[in-house]
């Protein structure tokens, strides 16, 4: 039987001041590990340090399991957040499979962690703000002020420089996957879609990157975030070993705002031109491409099938051209309102993996993607975001991603396969989509 709480035990206290803004590099290089950290275009950049509480699961029941620990920690509360920014939010994401996370680099990795920062500074419209979280029964509010007046000091107190050390350069490269490889696989997965029993599926690759340097964290991810505005931008730090799983992704898997739901459909890829009016040119053809609009409009049509059981009204834009850094996108956006109050994990539940990731049907490209891949997916491709105690949450598809480690990075990318995809313009595709990480490993010149 559960007891009841104590009465004495207020739960969670969290409370929060404004600090004199330190850089990027200062707030990362102070706060304590492991560190978490988002960025979204119409959100705040946080950056968490350690964890006033931790929850992880595994399994098909994870996302539910992930719900649960969350009620439970936010069931009662002390909190004195400043600012909605601020507010405790659980910061984490999911492997893409269930029993996910074995091989290197993934075996740190649980299947699915949330953390509760318990020392966050929050980038925020009206200021930055450092927050102390803690859950633990002996906590009060006079230990977690003493606790956020220590971390103020250590923050303006911060004598790290912004001296951005260079990006470490790249000694040797290994893929998971080879020309040859590739194309066999490519033409397998299409035979597959020929003979009727798949309609998609989304093959990923792996490229390890052996450094030169010592990989440079907050360099790097400042420079991610900075350059990725438009993208959604994170980073975890596993409680063992020396890993951290970080990208800037375009694409936004769900978010949830009472019952107001934002998602994308975005899948079907060109590259850049040299000139504006080469871009342009590029842009029209992919609005005019079958292949590439066959491949997007399953994904668009599957994401609303996935969101009417849970809607009243579902909207959907018109198909657009996404511009990114080095690739452009077919892009559809979609919104739509909830038919009943629901938690945002039950959304990315059912909305995980969209074909944009995965394919279509389900079951036979998951098939697929496990008998033909060499390597673990891990966190790769699957959702990471921020749940709150309300129930809102966003999450982000995490591709345009790595692992890093002290001297090592591993890439991941990969491209949707339709009847009449070509094995080598989807090879020089997934080498395009490692390139924003790349970017950040490759010597400066
Ligand atoms: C799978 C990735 O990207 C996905 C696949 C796309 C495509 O095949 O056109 C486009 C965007 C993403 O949905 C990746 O970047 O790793």
């Amino acid at each position: 039987m559960d007891l009841p709480r104590p009465t004495s035990s207020p739960g969670l206290i969290s409370r929060s001041i404004r600090i004199d803004p330190p850089t990027f590099g200062a707030a990362f290089e102070a706060l304590p590990t492991p560190r978490t950290g988002w960025s979204a275009p119409d959100d705040a950049l946080v950056l968490g340090g350690d964890a006033a509480a931790t929850i992880t699961a595994t399994g098909t029941d994870r996302f539910a399991e992930i719900r649960m620990g969350a009620d439970e920690l936010f069931e009662s509360g002390d909190v004195h957040a400043g600012t909605e920014a601020a507010r405790p939010r659980l910061f984490g994401g999911f492997a893409f499979h269930e029993g996910g996370c074995s091989g290197s680099p993934w075996e740190p990795f649980p299947e699915a962690r949330f953390v509760l920062p318990r020392v966050q500074v929050t980038f925020a419209d009206n200021g930055t703000w450092l927050t102390v979280n803690d859950a633990s029964t002996d906590a009060t509010a006079a230990t977690v002020e003493e606790r956020l007046d220590r971390e103020r000091t250590a923050i303006e107190g911060s004598t790290v420089v912004d001296d951005r050390p260079p990006r470490p350069g790249i000694r040797e490269r290994r893929r998971t996957t080879d020309r040859r490889a590739w194309k066999r696989s490519v033409e397998a997965a299409i035979e597959r879609i020929r003979n009727g029993d798949l309609r998609k599926v989304v093959l990923a690759q792996a490229l390890e990157a052996e450094l030169a340097a010592t990989f440079p964290r907050a360099a790097t991810l400042e420079r991610l975030t900075a350059k990725y505005p438009d993208c959604h931008r994170y980073w975890f730090e596993p409680d063992d070993g020396e890993a951290m799983f970080f990208g800037a992704t375009p694409e936004r898997l769900v978010s949830l705002r009472g019952r107001t739901v934002e998602t994308d459909a975005l899948a079907g890829t060109t590259g850049r031109g040299e000139t504006p009016a080469e871009d342009e040119w590029l842009a029209e053809e992919l609005l005019a491409d079958s292949k590439n609009v066959h491949e997007h409009d399953l994904v668009a049509e599957t994401i609303r099938a996935q969101l009417e059981p849970y809607a009243a009204s579902i909207a959907a834009g018109s198909r657009r051209v996404r511009r990114l850094a080095t690739v452009q996108h077919l892009h559809t956006p979609i919104t739509a309102e909830l038919d009943a109050d629901r938690h945002v994990l039950e959304l990315v539940e059912a909305l995980h993996p969209t074909p944009a990731v995965g394919g279509l049907p389900p079951a036979q490209a998951l098939e697929t993607i496990h008998e033909t891949e060499p390597f673990d997916r891990g966190w790769y491709a699957a959702p990471v975001g921020w749940i709150d105690a309300a129930g809102n949450g966003a999450f982000a598809v995490a591709i345009r991603s790595a692992v890093a480690e002290p001297t090592r990075a591993t890439l991941f990318a990969g491209v949707g396969l339709v009847a009449d995809s070509d094995p080598d313009q989807e090879w020089d595709e997934i080498q395009l989509k490692y390139r924003p990480i790349l970017d950040e490993l490759e010597a400066d010149r």
